[in-house]
């Protein structure tokens, strides 16, 4: 049986792997390149199918006892009146910040080995096993390695090739930081929108802080992905020249932030998750974007699904990897269809805001489950694992 599982990444699909690996009795070893889990991030949905897999891993009522208690989205005009409100209060989908998710995740680590602020660097492949050379540590012998390390993965350049055959750029940018929580109204997430831009408001009930999000349509912008002061500079000179609402003071609050989180809006598409014994999970393998609100659902279920084919196969990694691709990858598909949640967050011309707003004023309408509904195939049901060892899932 492969035991030795290593998992590159300590965030949402690479704590879950790790969590169902170890109780099916396999040895899993997590890597970060972050001296602890990541906080930063805005709220996050758990919904559908993930909220049985926190329901089945122990941590729903934590996970519901540290919901963002989010009453739904406003847009609002430059002069702060709100023109639309999206109530989503009753969707059944649980709001949380990342950061509280990432910390019940990685709390939830019985049986795993952490190695925190050290990285991947080299991978070498051959019958029995991998063996992993770090950016600090020595060398270390694997059966097995799982590359949970987001859209700008080391693991899937290194067994899979580089990242411009895999990920998409989506015509936009994001950012999110924190931000001054007197900005912004109670529970409720506030969105200005100009043609192609939108600037946000995420007010959580349940944290006294809050935190701003942008999000810009722009072609193809050059810059090394970890240089946290260029990310800056892009934003601020993307909204320079904006006076609208509170764009002002929310970019001057942001940019204070040392968690500022920047990215291109990129979406993952390869045509297998799994190369020997090397195999993908969560953005890393099919990053559909944070404008499609299904990133922690995918790297839940997913996450899942990977640890429990592996138990049912009793470690036998490419029975495993094939199911776990044949089970996992219709749902992605669905959820990497973001055109409509681009259109509602982020309108290109003036028409399109109009027109948003109208809709958002429809009673029909005005539940976002209901506007996001409308796109979304439901889920096959989760599949039950049970391990070699007896531990059920
Ligand atoms: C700081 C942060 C903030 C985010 N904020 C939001 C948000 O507000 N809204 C949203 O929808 N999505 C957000 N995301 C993305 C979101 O977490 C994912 O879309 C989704 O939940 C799936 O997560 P993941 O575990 O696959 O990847 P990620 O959450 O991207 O985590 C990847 C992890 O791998 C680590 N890592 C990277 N390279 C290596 C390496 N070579 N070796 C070891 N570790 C490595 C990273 O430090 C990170 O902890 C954020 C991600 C991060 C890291």
């Amino acid at each position: 049986m492969n035991e030795r599982i290593l998992i590159a990444g300590a965030s949402i699909a690479g704590l879950t792997t790790a969590h169902w690996l170890a109780r099916y009795g396999f040895r899993p070893t997590v890597v970060e390149r972050a001296r602890a889990p990541r906080p930063g991030g805005n709220g996050v949905d758990v919904r559908e199918n993930a909220v049985e897999v926190v329901d089945r891993m122990g941590i729903l009522p934590r996970i519901r006892a540290a919901a963002a208690d989010v009453q739904g989205m406003r847009f609002v005009d430059a002069r702060d009146n709100t023109v639309a409100r999206i109530d989503i209060t009753g969707a059944g989908e649980i709001e949380i910040m990342r950061g509280d998710l990432v910390a019940l995740l990685h709390r939830a680590g019985d049986g795993v080995e952490y190695v925190f602020g050290d990285a991947v660097r080299g991978l070498t492949q051959d019958d029995d096993g991998v063996t992993v050379s770090f950016e600090h540590g020595p060398d270390r012998r694997f059966d097995l390695v799982v590359g949970a390390d987001g859209l700008h993965s080391t693991v899937r350049r290194l067994a899979f090739g580089p990242e411009s055959d895999f990920v998409r750029h989506r015509d936009h940018y994001f950012a999110f930081a924190d931000a001054d929580a007197a900005l912004g109204e109670d529970r409720w997430v506030s969105m200005f929108n100009r043609p192609g831009r939108m600037a946000g408001l995420y007010r959580s009930g349940n944290h006294a802080q809050a935190k701003a999000y942008f999000v810009f349509r722009s072609t193809p912008i050059t810059y090394d992905h970890r240089d946290l002061d260029a990310h800056k500079r892009i934003v601020r000179e993307a909204f320079a020249r904006e006076t609208g609402w509170r764009v002002p003071q929310l970019l001057a609050t942001a940019v204070d932030d040392p968690d500022f989180y920047f990215d291109a809006l990129s979406q993952v598409h390869l045509d297998s998750w799994s190369a020997g014994r090397v195999t993908l999970v969560g953005d890393a393998a099919w990053c559909a974007s944070p404008v499609s609100g299904a990133g922690a659902e995918l790297a839940l279920v997913g996450a899942y699904r990977l640890a429990g084919e592996l138990a049912a196969a009793r470690g036998d990694h490419r029975t495993a990897f094939s199911r776990y691709h044949e089970g996992h990858r219709e749902l992605v598909g669905d959820r990497q269809r973001i055109g409509p949640n681009l259109k509602l967050m982020a309108p290109r011309t003036p028409a399109g805001i109009a027109l948003r707003n109208a809709a958002a004023r429809l009673p029909l309408l005005r539940a976002a489950s209901a506007l996001e509904r409308r796109y979304r195939t439901q889920a096959p049901a989760l599949p039950r694992y049970a391990s070699a060892h007896g531990h059920s899932g």
